[in-house]
């Protein structure tokens, strides 16, 4: 704002009654040339005396003369408060006559007059001339306000509420009014108070002109109420803006203080808060998604909040802890050389070419496309067979991050997926945990025993491990512990198994299973030479090929001293020799590096196995069946003998389960409808009793592929003819004679082999399995395929 509109502001130093002595007789103005003073934003009203403040050169001229020679002067208001030196067009037309009673030189160089209004005029036109050199005239004529009686009702209804308005508006605090607020209850007369309140009042210039044109009062006084009713309201709106406004500071405020207070208190009972200093310095360098960075700056700022001897803190505090040691988006740089990758998966295991050609195919396709979905390989074999080593080197093939969650025995949804943290001791489930240990976001997880998850009243683990592997979910995978979304897309699972008959089936569609066979005892004696002995004999302070085991030695105990297809038994039986070998050199005995057969005894023991062989028996009633069982397979004999009774009975022993019971009793079924062709007479069944035993009663046995072996151990039985000898046979039987196709074949050629037996006799649809089968495992084994028992029975007593 420039200076001369600043000084020309008119303001207002005080008001109303002051006795500035208002003479009586007061000259007549001279409406035909009316000098005149012209006001940037006031508009004054009949009969309202009050000082205003000169800037304008003309302005104080004009009052010093008016005061001087008391001539009336025309008071009016500039339509545009800017312009400098206005013209009669610059000024609204209406305005009063009024006399300049005093004017003053205040010390700050301003003029200050003393006006008194007298009656409303307006501006006609042009004077014919000024009688005061360079000052602003006009011919203007009185207008009269007609003032309404006492009598109106309404009139005096309509004063009382102005002023009742006015006051609520001064007490509201507007400042604009308030030079009105000592007086306002004893201006005499509704005229001067509605004409003071109308000068004073804050509104624009436009409005006071329009109250000033009403002639009526009572029009004028209705109009102004309204306005006032307008700002009281106005007045009340900001009142309460700014009572909220307040109200919020006050809030901020205090909660500032308690804040500041609270750091002050904790910093002197616990000293300096160490804790949240390093979660937050930890939390800076991690690349956080922005919702889990929100998340952790809301519960960091929780953790502040609580006391740190309160059990509440730490559960916070391993939490936060837990959000820092996840590795957001961190990943380890994966190896892309495919032959180094191939090398480290030959030097690791022995053997199981096809399972490594499998593993290859795999990790060359997730080679070829880094941003591909990575498959879920599920390795499935017996115990001890290399599934977990397996999946360790994949993970060093690869040149990612291993770890191993194990799932045997898991019945607990929420060891899959956490708990939530309002329970006590609520820890994060499984995965996240190792995804943690393995500090990467693409480690290789191996999760173990995949096959002996249960469920119960707690939930269904499978289901979650569902929402795991399943590529769509597990990008957004959900720990209720975490409670933030974690990224397992690019995770590697792979899962092992010793049956696939327990995995559901939908989790079992999510994976690509890879079967491994046990290992011929040829293939161990190479896995103990190369894998086993060095790595144990290095465990116990020997060097890698200090100790060495003669080749009988290894044969003896893998035959005598462990009964599996894997190698785990035969590790641990190795460490055992090895062990021996350690305390005789600290007993300072002899003893010696190499380990022969005859040696076994002093460090083992007797033997444990006595390796299930065939025994050539020319009895009838006796035949020999082939097993399998999760540790491996097993050739089994079943007895059948025949003695003469009253009536006709069946007993079945030797610890059968219920399927394998109702073999046995298909089978002497369809040998009783096959008896006239194979020379028994049906009815000599009537008195005779049928008793089919499976030796090794200690041992549960179950199934239905011992279905065929029965049928020829009781036809052996009962014809008294010997069955073919080092024949051993597998398939389940139908009532009809129909022979069906039965798993575990590998393993159960192993044990056939192992017992020293050259024929067998298998359902013409088990081919493939065989086929399947390395040449080398069942060399010298002849193969009979047949569809129906009566093909069985021609191989079992044929020449
Ligand atoms: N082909 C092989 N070559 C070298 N070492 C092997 C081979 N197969 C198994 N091993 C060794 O045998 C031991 C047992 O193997 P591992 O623990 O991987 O068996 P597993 O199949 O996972 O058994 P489980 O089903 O009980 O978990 C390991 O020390 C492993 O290195």
């Amino acid at each position: 704002m420039d200076k001369s509109m600043k000084e020309d502001t008119t303001k207002i130093v005080s008001v109303g009654q002051i006795d500035i002595g208002v003479p009586s007789e007061r000259p007549k103005p001279n409406f035909s040339d009316l000098p005149i003073i012209a006001m940037r934003d006031l508009v004054l009203f009949p009969g309202v005396t009050f000082p205003i403040t000169l800037g304008r050169e003309a302005s104080v001229r004009t009052a010093s003369a008016a005061a001087e020679h008391s001539i009336p002067v025309g008071i009016f208001c500039q339509k545009v408060a800017s312009v400098e030196t206005p013209v009669l067009d610059d000024l609204y037309e209406y305005g009063v006559v009024a006399d300049v009673l005093k004017t003053f030189d205040l010390p700050d160089g301003t003029h200050t007059a003393i006006i008194a209004a007298r009656e409303k005029i307006k501006i006609e036109g042009l004077s014919a001339g000024s009688h005061i050199p360079g000052v602003l005239s006009a011919q203007v004529k009185p207008v009269h306000d007609s003032v309404s009686r006492s009598s109106d009702k309404e009139f005096v209804a309509i004063v009382d509420d102005i002023r009742q308005t006015t006051l609520n508006i001064l007490q509201s605090g507007n400042e604009k009014m308030s030079d009105l607020a000592f007086n306002i209850e004893n201006i005499p007369g509704p005229q001067l108070l509605i004409n003071m309140i109308c000068t004073h009042s804050p509104f624009t210039p436009e409005v006071k002109i329009e109250l000033l044109k009403k002639n009526r009062l009572k029009d004028r006084g209705q109009l102004l109420l309204s306005h006032l009713a307008h700002s009281e309201e106005m007045a009340e709106i900001r009142a309460e803006v700014h009572r909220k406004a307040r109200r919020n500071i006050d809030e901020q405020q205090r909660n500032a203080f308690l804040q500041h207070q609270f750091e002050v208190l904790r910093e002197e009972l616990y000293g300096d808060d160490d804790d949240c200093a390093t979660l937050e310095a930890k939390a800076k360098d991690i690349d956080f998604p922005q919702p889990v960075r929100r998340t952790f700056a809301k519960e960091l700022e929780k953790l502040r909040r609580l006391n740190p001897q309160s059990p509440d803190y730490s559960v916070q505090y391993s939490y936060l802890q837990l959000l820092t040691d996840l590795p957001w988006g961190k990943s380890t740089p994966l190896n892309a050389d495919f032959a180094s990758a191939e090398r480290v998966l030959d030097e690791d295991h022995y053997g199981l070419e096809k399972v490594k050609e499998r593993i290859l195919e795999q990790l060359a396709v997730m080679m070829n496309t880094p941003e591909g979905r990575s498959p879920i390989i599920c390795l499935v074999g017996a115990p001890g067979v290399g599934k977990t080593s397996l999946g360790q080197s994949i993970a060093k093939a690869l040149g990612r991050n291993y770890q191993r969650v194990s799932l045997g025995g898991l019945h607990d949804e929420a060891e899959i997926r956490g708990h939530r943290r309002t329970y006590i001791g609520a820890m994060p489930g499984r995965i996240i945990d190792a995804v943690k240990r393995a500090g990467s976001s693409n480690p290789v997880l191996l999760l173990d025993e995949i096959d002996k998850t249960g469920s119960d009243f707690k939930g269904d683990p499978s289901s979650a491990l569902l929402e795991v592997l399943d590529p769509e979910q597990n990008s957004h995978f959900h720990d209720n512990y975490v409670d933030v979304d974690y990224d397992l897309s690019h995770v590697l699972f792979i899962a092992t198994a010793n049956t696939l008959s327990t995995i559901p089936r939908p989790l079992l569609d999510r994976m690509e299973v890879i079967d491994i066979s046990g290992y011929l005892p040829e293939e161990k004696i190479e896995i103990a030479r190369k894998h086993l002995i060095p790595r144990i004999s290095e465990e116990n302070g020997f060097g890698k090929d200090e100790i060495a085991f003669t080749t009988d030695a290894l044969s003896k105990i893998i035959e005598s001293y462990t009964g599996e297809s894997g190698v785990r038994m035969l590790e641990k039986e190795l460490a055992k020799v090895i062990r021996k070998i350690v305390l005789n050199k600290m007993r300072g005995k002899d003893y010696k590096l190499t380990v022969e057969a005859g040696d076994l005894v002093d460090y083992l023991g007797v033997e444990a196995y006595t390796p299930e062989r065939y025994e050539v028996s020319d009895t009838p009633g006796v035949a020999t069946g082939l097993a399998w069982t999760a540790v491996g397979g097993e050739i089994l004999f079943i007895e059948t003998s025949v003695t003469q009774g009253k009536g006709e009975k069946l007993t079945i022993t030797g610890n059968l389960g219920d399927v394998m019971k109702e073999s046995a009793v298909i089978a002497t079924q369809v040998v009783k409808a096959r008896s006239a062709a194979n020379g028994i007479d049906p009815d000599s069944f009537e008195n005779r009793q049928l008793h089919i035993h499976v030796p090794e009663g200690a041992i549960p046995k179950d199934g239905p592929s011992a279905g065929i072996t029965m049928c020829v151990s009781i036809l052996s039985a009962l014809t008294g003819r010997p069955v073919k000898p080092r024949l051993a046979m597998t398939g389940e039987i139908t009532l009809r004679g129909k022979v069906l196709p039965v798993g575990g074949i590998k393993e159960k050629m192993l044990a056939a082999k192992r017992a020293g037996i050259t024929d067998i006799i298998l359902c013409t649809d088990n081919r493939k399995n065989i086929e399947d089968i390395k040449p080398i495992y069942i060399a010298g084994l002849t193969f009979h395929y047949v569809r129906t028992i009566d093909e069985v029975f021609a191989v079992a007593f044929g020449d």
